[in-house]
Protein backbone atom coordinates (compact mmCIF):
# COMPACT_ATOMS: atom_id res chain seq x y z
CA UNK A 1 0.00 0.00 0.00
CA UNK A 2 1.20 2.97 -0.82
CA UNK A 3 -0.25 7.00 -0.32
CA UNK A 4 0.23 9.22 -3.64
CA UNK A 5 0.23 13.10 -3.28
CA UNK A 6 -0.60 15.11 -6.56
CA UNK A 7 1.09 18.48 -6.58
CA UNK A 8 4.04 18.99 -4.50
CA UNK A 9 3.53 22.99 -3.07
CA UNK A 10 3.70 23.98 0.17
CA UNK A 11 0.66 21.80 0.98
CA UNK A 12 1.32 18.36 -0.73
CA UNK A 13 4.74 18.51 0.65
CA UNK A 14 4.02 18.98 3.89
CA UNK A 15 1.22 16.41 3.48
CA UNK A 16 3.81 14.23 2.02
CA UNK A 17 6.23 14.79 5.18
CA UNK A 18 3.51 13.89 7.32
CA UNK A 19 2.64 10.25 5.90
CA UNK A 20 6.16 9.74 5.06
CA UNK A 21 7.55 10.67 8.44
CA UNK A 22 7.26 7.25 10.33
CA UNK A 23 9.27 5.88 6.95
CA UNK A 24 6.18 4.75 5.29
CA UNK A 25 6.83 4.88 1.42
CA UNK A 26 5.09 7.70 -0.08
CA UNK A 27 4.69 8.62 -4.12
CA UNK A 28 4.88 12.84 -4.92
CA UNK A 29 4.12 14.17 -8.41
CA UNK A 30 5.44 17.59 -8.95
CA UNK A 31 5.06 19.62 -11.49
CA UNK A 32 8.60 21.26 -11.75
CA UNK A 33 11.19 18.75 -12.53
CA UNK A 34 13.68 21.24 -9.95
CA UNK A 35 11.22 20.18 -7.07
CA UNK A 36 11.12 16.40 -7.96
CA UNK A 37 15.35 16.38 -8.58
CA UNK A 38 15.89 18.45 -4.83
CA UNK A 39 12.99 16.13 -3.17
CA UNK A 40 15.25 12.94 -4.23
CA UNK A 41 18.64 14.22 -4.52
CA UNK A 42 18.94 16.72 -1.18
CA UNK A 43 14.95 15.84 0.70
CA UNK A 44 14.33 19.44 0.11
CA UNK A 45 11.53 21.44 -1.81
CA UNK A 46 13.42 24.81 -1.61
CA UNK A 47 11.12 26.09 -4.10
CA UNK A 48 8.06 25.50 -1.83
CA UNK A 49 8.41 24.48 1.18
CA UNK A 50 11.95 25.76 2.81
CA UNK A 51 13.87 24.87 5.84
CA UNK A 52 11.82 21.40 6.24
CA UNK A 53 13.90 18.26 5.59
CA UNK A 54 12.05 15.24 4.01
CA UNK A 55 12.40 11.95 4.70
CA UNK A 56 13.75 9.83 2.20
CA UNK A 57 11.06 7.56 2.21
CA UNK A 58 9.25 10.43 -0.66
CA UNK A 59 9.76 9.50 -4.52
CA UNK A 60 9.60 12.80 -6.20
CA UNK A 61 8.37 11.78 -10.05
CA UNK A 62 7.34 14.22 -13.03
CA UNK A 63 5.59 11.68 -14.43
CA UNK A 64 1.67 10.81 -13.25
CA UNK A 65 1.98 7.04 -14.80
CA UNK A 66 4.06 6.63 -11.94
CA UNK A 67 0.70 7.08 -9.39
CA UNK A 68 -0.63 4.18 -10.75
CA UNK A 69 0.62 1.69 -7.75
CA UNK A 70 -0.73 4.05 -5.54
CA UNK A 71 -4.02 2.72 -3.89
CA UNK A 72 -5.02 6.23 -2.67
CA UNK A 73 -4.40 10.25 -4.12
CA UNK A 74 -4.11 13.26 -2.43
CA UNK A 75 -4.51 15.85 -4.56
CA UNK A 76 -3.32 18.99 -3.63
CA UNK A 77 -3.07 21.17 -6.86
CA UNK A 78 -4.53 24.45 -7.02
CA UNK A 79 -7.98 24.62 -7.11
CA UNK A 80 -8.02 26.00 -11.13
CA UNK A 81 -5.84 23.04 -12.19
CA UNK A 82 -7.42 20.47 -10.22
CA UNK A 83 -9.74 19.05 -13.31
CA UNK A 84 -6.32 18.98 -15.17
CA UNK A 85 -4.44 16.69 -13.15
CA UNK A 86 -7.37 14.24 -11.79
CA UNK A 87 -8.18 14.10 -15.15
CA UNK A 88 -4.38 12.43 -15.88
CA UNK A 89 -4.40 10.36 -12.72
CA UNK A 90 -4.75 6.54 -12.41
CA UNK A 91 -8.69 5.57 -12.45
CA UNK A 92 -10.55 4.08 -9.83
CA UNK A 93 -8.37 5.33 -6.44
CA UNK A 94 -9.82 6.98 -4.00
CA UNK A 95 -9.35 10.69 -4.40
CA UNK A 96 -8.87 12.93 -1.02
CA UNK A 97 -9.24 16.66 -2.28
CA UNK A 98 -6.87 18.82 -0.67
CA UNK A 99 -7.25 21.78 -2.88
CA UNK A 100 -9.81 24.83 -1.61
CA UNK A 101 -11.62 26.96 -4.33
CA UNK A 102 -14.11 27.03 -6.54
CA UNK A 103 -13.70 26.36 -10.45
CA UNK A 104 -13.56 29.98 -12.50
CA UNK A 105 -16.06 29.17 -15.41
CA UNK A 106 -18.26 26.70 -13.88
CA UNK A 107 -18.54 27.53 -10.39
CA UNK A 108 -18.06 24.20 -9.36
CA UNK A 109 -16.66 23.07 -5.98
CA UNK A 110 -13.39 20.49 -6.06
CA UNK A 111 -15.44 17.45 -5.58
CA UNK A 112 -18.05 18.15 -8.29
CA UNK A 113 -14.89 18.99 -10.62
CA UNK A 114 -13.13 15.60 -9.55
CA UNK A 115 -16.43 13.90 -10.23
CA UNK A 116 -16.51 15.11 -13.84
CA UNK A 117 -12.78 14.44 -14.48
CA UNK A 118 -12.50 11.00 -12.56
CA UNK A 119 -16.25 9.24 -12.66
CA UNK A 120 -15.40 6.06 -11.46
CA UNK A 121 -12.70 7.25 -8.76
CA UNK A 122 -14.23 7.58 -4.79
CA UNK A 123 -14.11 10.81 -3.49
CA UNK A 124 -13.05 12.30 -0.30
CA UNK A 125 -12.29 15.88 0.48
CA UNK A 126 -9.35 17.25 3.22
CA UNK A 127 -9.89 20.87 4.82
CA UNK A 128 -8.84 22.85 7.82
CA UNK A 129 -6.80 25.15 9.92
CA UNK A 130 -3.42 23.91 8.34
CA UNK A 131 -0.71 26.25 7.51
CA UNK A 132 1.73 23.32 6.03
CA UNK A 133 5.18 24.51 7.97
CA UNK A 134 3.09 23.44 10.75
CA UNK A 135 2.28 20.16 9.73
CA UNK A 136 5.50 20.16 8.01
CA UNK A 137 6.99 20.53 11.56
CA UNK A 138 4.59 18.16 13.30
CA UNK A 139 2.90 20.43 15.55
CA UNK A 140 -0.71 20.06 16.86
CA UNK A 141 -3.40 19.83 13.85
CA UNK A 142 -7.15 18.52 13.61
CA UNK A 143 -8.60 19.29 10.16
CA UNK A 144 -12.19 17.99 8.56
CA UNK A 145 -11.92 14.40 6.95
CA UNK A 146 -15.38 14.86 4.83
CA UNK A 147 -16.39 11.68 2.52
CA UNK A 148 -20.23 10.70 1.93
CA UNK A 149 -19.15 7.02 1.98
CA UNK A 150 -18.83 6.38 6.29
CA UNK A 151 -16.40 3.61 5.51
CA UNK A 152 -14.16 4.98 3.22
CA UNK A 153 -14.15 8.10 5.33
CA UNK A 154 -13.46 6.11 8.24
CA UNK A 155 -10.38 4.16 6.23
CA UNK A 156 -9.15 7.18 5.05
CA UNK A 157 -9.33 9.15 8.77
CA UNK A 158 -6.86 5.92 10.14
CA UNK A 159 -4.85 5.96 7.04
CA UNK A 160 -3.50 9.65 7.48
CA UNK A 161 -3.82 10.09 11.50
CA UNK A 162 -0.95 10.92 13.24
CA UNK A 163 0.12 11.46 17.18
CA UNK A 164 -0.46 15.28 16.21
CA UNK A 165 -2.72 15.26 13.51
CA UNK A 166 -5.99 14.34 13.98
CA UNK A 167 -8.77 14.22 11.34
CA UNK A 168 -12.49 14.50 12.32
CA UNK A 169 -15.09 12.67 10.13
CA UNK A 170 -18.06 14.31 8.42
CA UNK A 171 -20.46 13.11 5.60
CA UNK A 172 -20.80 17.00 4.76
CA UNK A 173 -18.53 17.13 1.48
CA UNK A 174 -20.25 20.24 0.13
CA UNK A 175 -19.78 21.98 3.47
CA UNK A 176 -16.64 21.13 3.95
CA UNK A 177 -15.60 22.89 0.49
CA UNK A 178 -17.33 25.70 0.82
CA UNK A 179 -15.87 26.64 4.22
CA UNK A 180 -12.43 26.50 2.83
CA UNK A 181 -13.35 28.14 -0.34
CA UNK A 182 -14.82 31.10 1.40
CA UNK A 183 -12.42 31.62 4.03
CA UNK A 184 -9.53 32.66 1.63
CA UNK A 185 -11.55 35.37 -0.13
CA UNK A 186 -12.39 36.75 3.36
CA UNK A 187 -8.58 36.28 4.67
CA UNK A 188 -8.12 38.42 2.05
CA UNK A 189 -10.76 41.33 3.25
CA UNK A 190 -8.93 40.91 6.85
CA UNK A 191 -5.67 41.82 5.23
CA UNK A 192 -6.59 44.97 4.18
CA UNK A 193 -7.98 45.83 7.35
CA UNK A 194 -4.66 45.13 8.79
CA UNK A 195 -2.55 46.99 5.43
CA UNK A 196 -4.57 49.77 6.16
CA UNK A 197 -4.64 50.03 9.90
CA UNK A 198 -8.22 49.82 10.21
CA UNK A 199 -7.88 48.10 13.72
CA UNK A 200 -8.56 44.68 15.24
CA UNK A 201 -12.18 45.71 16.41
CA UNK A 202 -12.84 45.70 12.33
CA UNK A 203 -11.07 42.11 11.83
CA UNK A 204 -13.21 40.98 14.58
CA UNK A 205 -16.37 42.77 12.51
CA UNK A 206 -14.70 41.13 9.24
CA UNK A 207 -14.55 37.62 10.59
CA UNK A 208 -18.01 37.81 12.02
CA UNK A 209 -20.07 39.10 9.20
CA UNK A 210 -17.64 37.19 6.74
CA UNK A 211 -19.26 34.13 8.59
CA UNK A 212 -22.22 35.01 8.79
CA UNK A 213 -22.03 35.72 4.70
CA UNK A 214 -20.47 31.95 4.79
CA UNK A 215 -23.38 30.39 6.46
CA UNK A 216 -26.10 31.99 3.87
CA UNK A 217 -23.97 30.97 0.90
CA UNK A 218 -23.16 27.55 2.51
CA UNK A 219 -26.53 27.17 3.46
CA UNK A 220 -28.14 28.19 -0.01
CA UNK A 221 -25.86 25.30 -1.66
CA UNK A 222 -27.06 22.18 0.66
CA UNK A 223 -24.14 22.88 3.49
CA UNK A 224 -24.97 21.78 7.05
CA UNK A 225 -24.58 24.82 9.10
CA UNK A 226 -22.53 22.41 11.94
CA UNK A 227 -19.94 21.94 9.14
CA UNK A 228 -19.42 25.56 8.76
CA UNK A 229 -18.98 26.29 12.41
CA UNK A 230 -16.09 23.09 12.49
CA UNK A 231 -12.68 23.14 11.04
CA UNK A 232 -13.00 23.19 7.68
CA UNK A 233 -15.24 26.66 8.28
CA UNK A 234 -14.72 28.81 11.28
CA UNK A 235 -11.88 26.96 12.25
CA UNK A 236 -9.90 27.90 9.11
CA UNK A 237 -11.69 31.34 8.65
CA UNK A 238 -9.76 31.81 12.09
CA UNK A 239 -6.85 30.67 11.53
CA UNK A 240 -6.39 32.26 8.30
CA UNK A 241 -7.92 35.84 9.01
CA UNK A 242 -5.21 36.31 12.03
CA UNK A 243 -1.86 35.77 10.16
CA UNK A 244 0.37 36.88 7.70
CA UNK A 245 1.74 33.69 7.51
CA UNK A 246 -1.35 33.13 5.27
CA UNK A 247 -1.06 33.81 1.34
CA UNK A 248 -4.37 35.28 1.16
CA UNK A 249 -4.32 37.59 4.39
CA UNK A 250 -0.78 38.69 2.75
CA UNK A 251 -2.43 39.71 -0.35
CA UNK A 252 -5.43 41.90 1.14
CA UNK A 253 -2.39 43.38 3.22
CA UNK A 254 -0.74 44.59 0.31
CA UNK A 255 -3.72 45.69 -0.84
CA UNK A 256 -4.61 47.66 2.08
CA UNK A 257 -1.55 49.37 1.79
CA UNK A 258 -2.10 50.68 -1.36
CA UNK A 259 -0.34 48.51 -3.61
CA UNK A 260 -2.30 47.35 -7.16
CA UNK A 261 -3.84 44.02 -7.26
CA UNK A 262 -2.21 43.36 -10.58
CA UNK A 263 0.88 44.18 -9.02
CA UNK A 264 0.67 41.70 -6.25
CA UNK A 265 -0.82 39.29 -8.81
CA UNK A 266 1.87 39.34 -11.02
CA UNK A 267 4.66 36.95 -11.54
CA UNK A 268 3.87 35.24 -7.97
CA UNK A 269 4.98 31.56 -7.74
CA UNK A 270 2.23 30.48 -4.87
CA UNK A 271 -1.17 30.95 -4.90
CA UNK A 272 -3.60 33.24 -3.15
CA UNK A 273 -6.67 30.86 -3.69
CA UNK A 274 -8.88 33.39 -2.78
CA UNK A 275 -7.60 35.84 -5.65
CA UNK A 276 -9.10 33.46 -8.02
CA UNK A 277 -12.49 32.36 -5.79
CA UNK A 278 -13.59 35.50 -5.27
CA UNK A 279 -14.83 36.56 -8.26
CA UNK A 280 -16.66 32.69 -8.70
CA UNK A 281 -17.98 33.43 -5.71
CA UNK A 282 -19.55 36.78 -6.47
CA UNK A 283 -21.11 35.65 -9.36
CA UNK A 284 -22.34 32.60 -7.69
CA UNK A 285 -23.70 34.04 -4.72
CA UNK A 286 -25.62 36.83 -6.95
CA UNK A 287 -27.37 34.01 -9.27
CA UNK A 288 -28.26 32.31 -5.62
CA UNK A 289 -30.06 35.52 -4.50
CA UNK A 290 -27.15 35.80 -1.57
CA UNK A 291 -25.94 38.47 -0.52
CA UNK A 292 -21.83 38.99 0.42
CA UNK A 293 -21.18 42.74 0.58
CA UNK A 294 -17.92 41.73 2.09
CA UNK A 295 -17.10 39.31 -0.77
CA UNK A 296 -18.25 42.27 -2.83
CA UNK A 297 -15.55 44.47 -1.60
CA UNK A 298 -13.26 42.01 -1.82
CA UNK A 299 -13.49 41.90 -5.99
CA UNK A 300 -13.51 45.05 -6.46
CA UNK A 301 -10.52 45.69 -4.74
CA UNK A 302 -8.86 42.48 -6.59
CA UNK A 303 -10.04 44.41 -9.65
CA UNK A 304 -8.64 47.21 -9.03
CA UNK A 305 -12.24 49.45 -9.81
CA UNK A 306 -12.92 51.30 -6.74
CA UNK A 307 -10.40 53.39 -4.38
CA UNK A 308 -9.75 51.37 -0.94
CA UNK A 309 -11.71 54.43 0.88
CA UNK A 310 -14.42 54.51 -1.12
CA UNK A 311 -14.90 50.26 -0.41
CA UNK A 312 -14.59 50.84 3.14
CA UNK A 313 -17.19 54.09 3.08
CA UNK A 314 -19.43 51.89 1.26
CA UNK A 315 -19.12 48.24 3.58
CA UNK A 316 -19.95 51.18 6.44
CA UNK A 317 -22.72 53.16 5.08
CA UNK A 318 -24.87 49.83 4.55
CA UNK A 319 -28.54 49.92 6.02
CA UNK A 320 -28.45 49.55 9.91
CA UNK A 321 -30.24 46.02 10.13
CA UNK A 322 -30.56 42.72 13.01
CA UNK A 323 -27.55 40.19 13.66
N1 LIG B 1 -0.09 26.05 1.87
C1 LIG B 1 -0.94 25.71 2.82
O1 LIG B 1 -0.68 25.91 4.01
C2 LIG B 1 -2.26 25.05 2.45
C3 LIG B 1 -2.98 24.42 3.45
C4 LIG B 1 -4.20 23.82 3.13
C5 LIG B 1 -4.66 23.83 1.83
N2 LIG B 1 -3.92 24.43 0.87
C6 LIG B 1 -4.45 24.39 -0.51
O2 LIG B 1 -3.65 23.51 -1.27
C7 LIG B 1 -3.66 23.88 -2.65
C8 LIG B 1 -2.23 23.97 -3.14
O3 LIG B 1 -1.60 25.01 -2.44
P1 LIG B 1 -0.06 24.99 -2.04
O4 LIG B 1 0.09 25.93 -0.91
O5 LIG B 1 0.41 23.59 -1.84
O6 LIG B 1 0.62 25.56 -3.36
P2 LIG B 1 1.89 26.54 -3.47
O7 LIG B 1 1.40 27.93 -3.55
O8 LIG B 1 2.88 26.23 -2.41
O9 LIG B 1 2.53 26.11 -4.86
C9 LIG B 1 1.90 26.33 -6.10
C10 LIG B 1 1.59 24.99 -6.72
O10 LIG B 1 0.93 25.19 -7.95
C11 LIG B 1 1.42 24.21 -8.86
N3 LIG B 1 1.11 24.60 -10.23
C12 LIG B 1 1.44 25.75 -10.88
N4 LIG B 1 0.99 25.68 -12.16
C13 LIG B 1 0.37 24.49 -12.30
C14 LIG B 1 -0.31 23.82 -13.37
N5 LIG B 1 -0.40 24.39 -14.56
N6 LIG B 1 -0.82 22.59 -13.14
C15 LIG B 1 -0.73 22.00 -11.95
N7 LIG B 1 -0.10 22.56 -10.89
C16 LIG B 1 0.42 23.79 -11.07
C17 LIG B 1 2.90 24.19 -8.55
O11 LIG B 1 3.51 23.06 -9.10
C18 LIG B 1 2.84 24.14 -7.03
O12 LIG B 1 2.62 22.83 -6.59
C19 LIG B 1 -4.42 25.23 -2.69
O13 LIG B 1 -5.74 25.01 -3.10
C20 LIG B 1 -4.38 25.71 -1.26
O14 LIG B 1 -5.50 26.53 -0.92
C21 LIG B 1 -2.73 25.03 1.14
O1 LIG C 1 -1.81 30.65 2.97
P1 LIG C 1 -3.26 30.50 2.68
O2 LIG C 1 -4.02 31.78 2.85
O3 LIG C 1 -3.50 29.83 1.37
O4 LIG C 1 -3.87 29.52 3.79
C1 LIG C 1 -3.34 28.24 3.93
C2 LIG C 1 -4.36 27.28 4.51
O5 LIG C 1 -5.51 27.22 3.69
C3 LIG C 1 -4.73 27.56 5.93
O6 LIG C 1 -5.60 26.57 6.40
Amino acid sequence: MKAGVIGAGAWGTALAQLLAADGQAVRLWALEAEVVDAVNGSQENPLYLPGIPLSPSIAATGAMADMADCDLLLVVSPAQHLRSVVAQAPAGVPLLLCSKGIEAGTSLLMSEVAQQAQPRSPIAVLSGPTFAHEVARGLPTAITLACEDAALGQRLAERIARPAFRPYLSDDVIGAEIGGAVKNVLAIACGVAEGAGLGLNARAALISRGFAEMTRFGLARGARAETLGGLSGLGDLVLTCSSTNSRNFSLGKGLGEGQAAADLLANRRTVAEGAFTAPVLRAAALSAGVEMPVVDAVCALLADAVPLAQVIDALLARPLRPE
